[in-house]
């Protein structure tokens, strides 16, 4: 069920952001504030209370078009759209809410697709369009492509290699995105070149011949998020690598994509069918 019309809101897509007192939680939040044709009417945390003690929570709260129900569990989604960038534990908190009243939901939380409250996802997205986005930025998906038509190229004699840069606190290494890029990576020179491509990880030392993709992991400083790929052969390397300098404009593109998301049909969607790249 919707969240009752309230005069404030009307017209106004309400969110919900599971994982407010993260760094992407924050500034989707934020960016919700300046967007007229959104507002926030919910904020899971593990601890809710940090958030209602948070004064550029509570500030925000007093200045919104309505109040924001700061929670540790949801019941009853009251918001038309749910966004998750947290953890993949917090799923159990919101997840069984969503599949009693299906609500659309754009989750980027890394490592939910190993987690086993992956297949409650997968439930929901037979009632409701879900986005699951490992990577939100423009760039990425063009890389991504760009990847699948480089290694119908590549010789299989070349080496091919992802290193992924992240700061200090980030908790998974290697990410989400590296292990896709070298899926992808495996899967399509692969295809290529009819050959096992194994994926290794943390550089382990390898033979000349040998055919085995590598993910490195760095984990340092403060910045947002670099991944690049290598291909190598004799004499020559090329290097594709993707920055994020800015994570207010990650927040900004999952707004634009939970946009989207609510007027799509039940179904599993990824980057690729927002952006439309094929
Ligand atoms: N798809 C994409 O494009 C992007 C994906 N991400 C992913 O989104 C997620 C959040 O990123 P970011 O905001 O930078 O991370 P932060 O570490 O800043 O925030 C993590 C959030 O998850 C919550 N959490 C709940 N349970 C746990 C737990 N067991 N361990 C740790 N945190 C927990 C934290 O709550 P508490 O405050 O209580 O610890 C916090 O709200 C990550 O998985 C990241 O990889 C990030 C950027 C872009
Ligand atoms: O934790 C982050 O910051 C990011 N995590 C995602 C990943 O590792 O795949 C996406 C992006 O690199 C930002």
């Amino acid at each position: 069920m919707l969240p009752s019309k309230n005069p404030m809101t009307d017209g106004a897509l309400t969110i919900g952001i599971v994982g407010g007192t993260g760094k992407m939680g924050r500034a989707i939040f934020h960016e919700s504030l300046n967007r007229e044709d959104m507002s926030t009417s919910l904020i899971l945390a593990r601890r809710a209370d940090l958030l209602e003690a948070d004064r550029s929570f509570t500030a925000a709260d007093q200045e919104a078009r309505s109040p924001i129900q700061f929670l540790t569990t949801v019941d009853k989604p009251s918001c038309r759209v749910m966004i998750d960038f947290s953890h993949p534990s917090m799923m159990e908190r919101y997840v069984p809410a969503l599949l009693r009243s299906p609500t659309p939901l754009v989750i980027g939380t890394s490592g939910v697709r190993d987690h086993p409250g992956f297949a409650g996802i997968e439930q929901l997205s037979r009632y409701a369009p879900v986005l699951a986005a490992t990577n939100v930025s423009l760039g990425m998906s063009i890389l991504f492509h760009m990847v699948k038509e480089i290694s119908k190229l590549m010789p299989i004699s070349y080496h091919a290699e992802v290193l992924d840069i992240h700061q200090r606190t980030k908790r998974e290494a290697p990410g989400d995105t590296a292990k896709k890029l070298a899926q992808t990576l495996a899967e399509c020179r692969g295809k290529a070149h009819q050959a096992e491509f194994p994926i290794v990880m943390n550089g382990e030392s390898r033979g000349e011949g040998d055919l085995s993709i590598g993910v490195q992991a760095l984990r340092l400083g403060y910045g947002v998020g670099e991944h690049t790929v290598y291909f190598a052969g004799p004499g020559e390397r090329l290097e594709l690598t993707h920055r994020v300098f800015d994570r207010s404009i990650l927040a900004k593109t999952v707004l634009s994509a939970a946009e989207w998301i609510v007027d799509q049909a039940p179904g599993l969607y990824d980057m690729n069918d927002f952006y439309g790249i094929i």
